[in-house]
């Protein structure tokens, strides 16, 4: 069997003795761990003068842990301008925030061409590479370019964009092509991989073989043939359900119930983020008071929102913005004894999220465009099945297309929004159950372990072999 060698921009090593890490982390590990050990490579989260010598290792039973520090400058160009200034506003439909910079782009490909350099110190011949996200687009292609010819997947995180917009982005060719430089590709959606197939039948002029529901297609462009095919990731559903249920009695759990008093809770947890609608979500709530003055009073909105990507000027403004949003709505709202909106930057543990997803009447979650949003299929996995609560879910989610049991709303439409919350706080019991079962169904069918086995299981086959894989 051929090691697999993980690469992402961040490297995440899992300390299983504090059951903190969940998803992504965690799935890496067991995909290394599944093929008898192999290798996680990325940056190391410093900021070094120089980065001339080789990654630093460090060994967790048989996966190796290689990272990389990046220059203050290297830091500025890759990860806050070209990924973070650039590619994660256009594949979030954010022309408006997007920047376009020869210099940025330049140095996304500098530290692209750098981590490839340090990793082909370190492969072997029959390796198998799995590289991750927008951060590392070209990374293969460098890999190529050094003349490696591993089996080399990519799987984009965030949503692909329609080309309309694509286009808008002067390297855009230069970009696809390095996506074609992998052997597969894979997306969230079908949606994403649709996008993908249209550009490049129409922009690459390559072929496109499509290989039936669920299969992906067997693309020839750019000179090489390559299956690209949407994987949606997950959550490790059952032990999430597990901890949900020890959590609803922890510390933090009960201090938010005292907290409460009886009064419902709205939950929304997201990176701050703009991709995220909070914005419209603050407004929403705000329609609810309005429209349905009961809830005055009655209801909590908590909205835990971790800064991110703070040294990026949209961030700051999206942070100034919300600050202003809730200190007007709970400026306007507030009683002596309520509070309408808990605003927290900071961000909470595995457990903790937990028993209070646990705990939310409603969870709200309503970004603008998300590649899948971890949230909402967590949020459903924390609910007690004998009462659980009801997930407002934006259809611009991936998350939306396996979770259509949840109340779908468009969060530009903050009236239809509001409704829906008023809908879901006065749902009958039964109801709350038939929606909870249907999304759990599909969660414990698709969780994070059959997500990165039919990934793995996808790049391994030989290419002809690669779309009957599960
Ligand atoms: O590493 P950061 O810059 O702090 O950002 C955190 C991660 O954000 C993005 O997450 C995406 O991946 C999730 C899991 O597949 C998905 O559910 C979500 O919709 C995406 O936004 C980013 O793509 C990651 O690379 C970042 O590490
Ligand atoms: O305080 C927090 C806020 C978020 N998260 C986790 O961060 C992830 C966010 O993933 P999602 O796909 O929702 O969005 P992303 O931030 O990756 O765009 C989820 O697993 C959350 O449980 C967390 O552990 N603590």
């Amino acid at each position: 069997m051929s090691r697999l060698v993980v690469v992402s921009n961040r490297v995440a090593p899992v300390d299983e003795s504090k059951n903190q890490a969940g998803g992504l982390a965690v799935a890496v590990q067991e995909a290394l761990k599944s093929r008898g050990g192999g290798i996680w490579f990325g940056w190391s989260g410093d900021i070094v003068e120089g980065t001339d010598g080789p990654p630093r290792i460090a060994e967790s039973g048989r996966i190796t842990y290689a990272t990389l520090g990046l220059t203050q400058r290297d830091l500025d160009e890759y990860y806050n301008g070209f990924a973070n200034s650039t590619l994660w506003p256009l594949f979030h439909y954010r022309l408006d925030l997007a920047s376009f910079s020869g210099r940025t782009y330049a140095g996304y490909q500098r530290v692209n061409s750098l981590f490839a350099g340090k990793l082909a110190a370190l492969l072997r011949p029959d390796d198998m590479v799995w590289v991750h996200d927008y951060h590392l687009i070209p990374f293969a292609e460098q890999l190529r370019a050094m003349g490696l010819s591993q089996r080399m997947g990519f799987y984009l995180h965030t949503p692909f964009p329609a080309p309309e917009i694509l286009v808008a982005l002067p390297a855009h060719e230069s970009l696809v092509r390095g996506l074609c430089a992998y052997d597969l590709v894979g997306f969230q959606t079908e949606s994403d991989l649709r996008c993908f197939v249209h550009y490049v039948k129409y922009e690459a002029g390559g072929s496109v073989e499509e290989l039936g529901p669920g299969r992906g297609c067997r693309i020839r462009a750019y000179g090489r043939n390559l299956l690209a095919r949407a994987f949606p990731i997950s959550i490790d559903t059952l032990p999430l359900a597990q901890l949900a249920a020890q959590a609803a009695e922890s510390v933090q759990t009960r201090r938010l119930r005292e907290s409460l008093v009886e009064r419902a809770l709205i939950i929304g947890v997201d990176r701050l983020d703009y991709s995220k609608g909070l914005p419209q979500r603050f407004e929403a709530f705000q329609e609810l008071l309005d429209s349905y003055p009961g809830n005055r009073g009655q209801v909590s909105f908590m909205q835990v929102a971790p800064p991110s990507r703070g040294d990026v000027a949209e961030y700051q403004a999206i942070r100034r913005e919300l600050e202003a949003l809730a200190g007007h709505i709970n400026g306007r709202y507030a009683e002596f004894d309520w509070v309408p909106i808990r605003y927290l930057n900071k961000s909470f543990n595995r457990k903790t999220l937990a028993g209070f997803y646990r705990h939310a009447r409603i969870g709200l979650v309503t970004p603008l465009r998300d590649g899948m949003n971890l949230v909402a299929k967590e949020y459903v996995a924390c609910q007690d099945p004998a009462d659980p609560g009801v997930l407002v879910l934006s259809r611009f989610a991936g998350a939306a297309k396996e979770l259509d049991a949840a109340l779908i709303v468009n969060p530009y439409d903050i009236r239809a929004t509001a409704e829906n919350l008023q809908r879901g706080l006065t749902m009958p019991l039964q109801e709350r159950r038939e929606r909870f079962e249907a999304m759990m169904t599909v969660l414990k069918g698709n969780d994070i372990t059959h997500w990165r086995r039919s990934y793995v299981e996808s790049l391994a086959a030989p290419l002809g072999d690669a779309g009957a894989a599960a």
